[in-house]
């Protein structure tokens, strides 16, 4: 899919200016509380009229301000979830759910309901009315019912972020197989680097109103930089592994990647499937030699490839262990002890607990343009 956003607008004493190209599964638009990340969205759904500019979607034109093109919004076959599900509290969930059918023209309707039902696994709450469902079984219909609209792009305003932890972890994957499983282009809004690095195929950076950065999830997350201060310390490094073997002994699962073995704390996903894997930069040590005596099991041999001063007593180190980019946030201090330059031979060290539930999802599959 290809999602083409070039437009100008002015709301109050806010301009948004956002141009980018989303080519990916799901694309994150990303950025701080009042980056402008809301009123994209309502601008791809056609909630809100640009004062100039271009959206497509597909080769389909949704505004077009030059030509005079403004596909009202029931025209633009887009489906919405938000971060509270807004589900009818009088209907049961199968009434909810078969709403969003209603607006879909029979001819144009391609997802049938027992396939939601069952990719969202919400077989069992057909009969329920909202008030029954927890936070995370009313957003998984709130999905399910943007869904039977057979929308040709799914836009998903901070979809979890009304959810405790443990809601959020519940959800998650259902996210990752309509992501994997539905052809439908997903466009997502998060603040949350976790979330970004779990789901997304592309990221949209957004800086009061302007794009800072897009491009592919991985190259994103390694530029700390372009994170919000308050989660600069959950970005850095996001590969591909696959999942070897697990180590019911200790508890751990051993990942295989171009970088060489990672255990991690036991993670649920069966032998020989693709886990994707974030290591934090600031859980990353760099050691010149290899160390020997030391707890840490992941030791990942390695060349610095870039050194980056950060703010204040920060460096940052891209480490490139056998092609596979890890990320280091260290001190000037320890940089300078040690006498890193690029070029120079190094270890990147990351203990097994510094990975959490939040380091790794499932693999993103072949991503079709
Ligand atoms: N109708 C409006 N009139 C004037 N200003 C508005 C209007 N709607 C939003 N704004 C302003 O536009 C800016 C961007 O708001 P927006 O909701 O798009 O940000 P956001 O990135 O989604 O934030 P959050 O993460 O907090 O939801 C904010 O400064 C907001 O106050």
């Amino acid at each position: 899919m290809t999602l083409c956003v070039d437009i100008r607008h002015r709301q109050g004493d806010f301009r948004i200016e956002a141009s980018f190209t989303g080519s990916g599964r799901l694309t994150a638009l990303f950025g701080p509380s009042g980056s402008g990340k809301s009123s994209l969205i309502n601008l791809i759904a056609g909630l809100i009229r640009p004062d100039q500019g271009r959206i497509e979607v597909d080769g389909k034109v949704l505004v077009d301000t030059k030509a005079g093109v403004f596909l009202p919004r029931h025209k633009r076959r887009i489906g919405m979830v938000f971060q509270d599900a807004r589900l009818f509290p009088h209907m049961n969930v199968r009434s909810n759910l078969l709403y969003g059918r209603w607006f879909t023209p029979p001819a144009e309707r391609y997802l049938d309901m027992d396939a939601i039902v069952d990719l969202l696994g919400i077989g069992a709450l057909l009969e329920r009315k909202p008030a029954l469902l927890s936070g995370g079984e009313k957003q998984r219909v709130a999905i399910g019912r943007a869904l039977l609209s057979s929308p040709r792009l799914l836009l998903m305003d901070e979809p979890l972020a009304s959810l405790d932890e443990a809601r959020k972890a519940e959800i998650l994957p259902y996210i990752e197989r309509l992501r994997d499983q539905m052809k439908i282009p997903i466009v997502y809004v998060s603040h949350s680097v976790a979330e970004v690095a779990r789901l997304a195929s592309d990221v949209v950076v957004l800086a009061q109103g302007k794009v800072t950065a897009s491009g592919p999830v991985s190259d994103i997350l390694q530029r700390l930089d372009l994170l919000p201060a308050g989660e600069r310390g959950e970005g850095g490094a996001l590969i591909e592994t696959v999942v070897l073997r697990h180590d019911d002994t200790f508890s751990m699962t051993v990942l295989g990647s171009g970088a060489g073995e990672i255990r991690v704390p036991r993670i649920d996903i069966p032998v020989d499937q693709r886990v994707r894997l974030r290591i934090r930069a600031r859980d990353v040590m760099i050691a010149t030699e290899r160390p020997n005596g030391l707890s840490a099991l992941n030791i990942l041999p390695g060349k610095v490839a870039a050194i980056t001063h950060g703010a204040g007593a920060e460096s940052e180190v891209r480490i490139d262990c056998n092609g596979v980019p890890v990320m280091s946030r260290i001190t000037e201090q320890s940089r300078q002890a040690l006498g890193l330059e690029p070029g120079q031979q190094v270890f990147a060290v990351v203990k097994t607990v510094s990975f959490d539930e939040t380091s790794t999802g499932m693999g993103v599959g072949e991503v079709s343009a």
